[in-house]
């Protein structure tokens, strides 16, 4: 079927901790991701959220089992695999504009359309006015949206995102929230988010998977019933982010 965009079979991941011991952090692992799915990943620290998203990107491959990218098995790197980090990881030298135009640069694009996905990105983070400025001028909040653009500019199938908000504060994460969600409905990518927050992944997510430390192990998978936009007042939303902490509760007794 050509809307499954990912689907992992029995996937491993064993480190090399040092010559003598290995790690296992994910164990016979099985997922399939649709097109234009917003699925969200939370889970206890060192559950393994970060590998299987780098797995998902390309960037390591398992030790075991297959993963497919629209029916190809993913070996590397692929520009239509975009990523979004936590640390949003900008050229500190570059401006605004050219961190947003960087990925273009590898790509046989004009320089005329380069300019002009660059300015549509500029407009729809509306950060046209600090086009020149550089990272270190910027806040958190606006930062994190230039890395956002800077992955879209390239025009991924995918966007995989590994807590990009996590250093944000309250507001500002609610701000982006809700923009990425209006981004996701008007570009309408497949995106996979890490977030430690339950209420973050109930608010954007149309699935939420739960890892346990237990080899990767995915303990719950639910679907997201609240239409958007969300409100967080609705009793729905009180009863999914009750029901994932409790989950994780019991998941942090056992471990
Ligand atoms: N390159 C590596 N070599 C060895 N061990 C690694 C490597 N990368 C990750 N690990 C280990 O694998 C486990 C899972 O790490 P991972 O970063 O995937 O977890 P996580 O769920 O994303 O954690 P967090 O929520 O804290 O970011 C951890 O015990 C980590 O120390």
């Amino acid at each position: 079927m050509n809307n499954i965009v990912f689907k992992l079979n029995n996937i491993g991941k064993v480190y090399n901790e040092n010559e003598k011991n290995e790690l296992t952090v994910i164990k016979n692992l099985n997922l399939e991701i649709k097109e234009n799915e917003f699925l969200c990943i939370v889970g206890p620290s060192g559950c393994g959220k970060s590998t299987l998203l780098r797995i998902l990107a390309g960037l390591e491959l398992p030790t075991e089992g297959e993963i497919y990218y629209r029916g190809r098995v993913l070996k590397k790197p692929t520009k239509d695999i975009g990523m979004v980090f936590q640390n949003y990881s900008l050229m500190p030298w570059l401006s605004v504009e050219e961190n947003i135009a960087l990925g273009l640069k590898f790509q046989s694009i004009s320089k005329e359309k380069q300019k002009k996905i660059v300015d549509e990105y500029l407009e729809m983070i509306g950060l046209t006015k600090f086009r020149t400025s550089k990272p270190y001028e910027l806040s958190g909040g606006m930062q994190q949206r230039v890395a956002i653009a800077r992955s879209l500019a390239n025009n991924p199938d995918v966007l995989l995102m590994d807590e990009p908000f996590g250093a944000l504060d309250a507001y500002t994460r609610i701000q982006l929230q809700k923009e990425l969600l209006r981004i996701w409905e008007k570009h309408k990518k497949t995106i996979v988010f890490i977030t430690h927050s339950v209420d973050e992944a109930v608010y954007l997510a149309d699935r939420i998977i739960l890892m346990s430390k237990n080899k990767g192990a995915i303990e719950v998978d639910i679907q997201v019933d609240i239409p958007r936009i969300r409100d967080r007042a609705n009793p729905r939303y009180a009863e999914l982010n009750q029901q994932l902490l409790d989950a994780l509760e019991d998941l942090n007794k056992v471990e």
